[in-house]
């Protein structure tokens, strides 16, 4: 019971993004139909899009990404998964009874339906959704957004809803990553940092810009009321934030796009890509890169995987000595307060 008995607690949904149930590419399959037609994530029309992806892509892709979940697969499951029920288990203890945690995924699950019945069912006050995405896209928190809009508009009591955006400029969050930045900075020298983001397509960015506001360049040497939820201008607030943090120079760091989805239709997605960025890197002399994943608060398989074994060997290719990715949020205790924080802030 809250403390004061004519209060009600206030529910608090964390969301993230999703997982597969198991690495089974009959799972993987299931994942990938309902992410990848998702209107947000590919923005064709229905009519394109269902029988493109549920027909080609997904049939095509899922058996290649089954082989790479079973390679990130743990004995507690995907770390997706277990990070953010762990990190629920942690705010809940941390904001005590006067709140009740739920944790939903906005593909598989646990499902953010069941999250907001069980909030439904305690009689909460209201509600505070915060997606765990740092930097806002249409494609991910606005997908969280719409699907919680849709679910509780079905309700017959609807309460106070309210969302917890963006949080790429967050004290809490970059005061965490430049924690574990810098216990990984003390054990050896590094040369350079990359900051790996998650890529959209441009279209994305573009659709979004306040009044033409967001051209790609420009945009993202300021963070202002104009462009606070341009995805590639808060990934370049998150990295100067962080780089900051941390006592770099311009010249120290540089920040790509990474996981972009190879299409026919060749649409150009945010750049420079990853990829691209770290094999010219040891020709110049940088050998020892720090990568940093600060998209995601959890480890998951764009962290581990894709930055933390693939680019790691596309860098010793091209003669780089040490690759190290700085590991997720996670369940860290600075991250447990941030969240805590923006909690009771909202
Ligand atoms: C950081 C937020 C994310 C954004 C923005 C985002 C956009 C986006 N993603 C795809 C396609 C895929 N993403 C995949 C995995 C994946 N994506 C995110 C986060 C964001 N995606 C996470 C946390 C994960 C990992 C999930 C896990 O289980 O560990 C995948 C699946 C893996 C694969 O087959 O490669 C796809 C596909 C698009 C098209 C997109 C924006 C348009
Ligand atoms: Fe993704
Ligand atoms: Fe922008």
């Amino acid at each position: 019971m809250p403390s004061s008995p004519n209060k009600g607690r206030i529910g608090v949904l964390l969301v993230n993004l999703g997982t597969p149930d198991s690495p089974q590419t009959s799972d993987v399959r299931r994942y990938l139909n309902e992410f990848l037609t998702d209107a947000r994530v590919v923005d064709m029309p229905a009519a394109i899009r269902y029988p493109l992806f549920r027909g080609l892509v997904v049939p095509l892709r899922a058996p290649k990404s089954a082989k790479i979940y079973q390679q990130l697969w743990t004995d507690r499951g995907s770390p997706l998964l277990f990070h953010g029920l762990d990190l629920q288990k942690l705010v809940q203890e941390k904001l005590g009874n006067d709140y009740l945690v739920a944790f939903g995924m906005r593909y598989q699950n646990p499902s953010i339906e069941k999250a907001l019945e069980e909030l439904r069912d305690a009689a909460v006050e209201r509600i505070i959704v915060l997606p765990l995405f740092p930097q806002y896209a249409a494609a991910s928190t606005g997908s969280v957004q719409e699907k919680v809009m849709e679910l509780v508009s079905k309700w017959w009591v609807i309460p106070s809803v309210s969302f917890i955006s963006t949080f790429a400029d967050d004290p809490g969050f970059i005061g965490t990553i430049v924690t574990l930045g810098k216990e990984e900075m003390a054990k050896r020298h590094y040369d350079h940092v990359v900051f790996s983001y998650h890529g959209i397509p441009e279209r994305h960015v573009l659709k979004g810009s306040h009044n033409g506001y967001c051209q790609l360049s420009g945009c993202s040497n300021t963070y202002n009321e104009k462009n606070r939820y341009c995805y590639r201008a808060q990934c370049f607030e998150t990295s100067r934030l962080v780089a900051q943090g941390l006592g770099l120079a311009p010249e120290q760091y540089t920040i790509a796009f990474q996981s972009r989805l190879q299409s026919r239709l060749r649409d150009p997605w945010l750049q420079p890509y990853t990829d691209e960025v770290l094999k010219p890197l040891p020709e110049k002399g940088i050998k020892n890169v720090l990568a940093f994943s600060p998209a995601f608060v959890a480890d998951c398989l764009e962290t581990t995987i894709e930055v933390g074994e693939e680019f790691k060997e596309l860098f010793e290719e091209a003669g780089g000595e040490h690759w190290q990715l700085v590991p997720s949020l996670n369940t860290h205790p600075q991250w447990v307060q941030a969240v805590a924080d923006m909690i009771h802030r909202n």
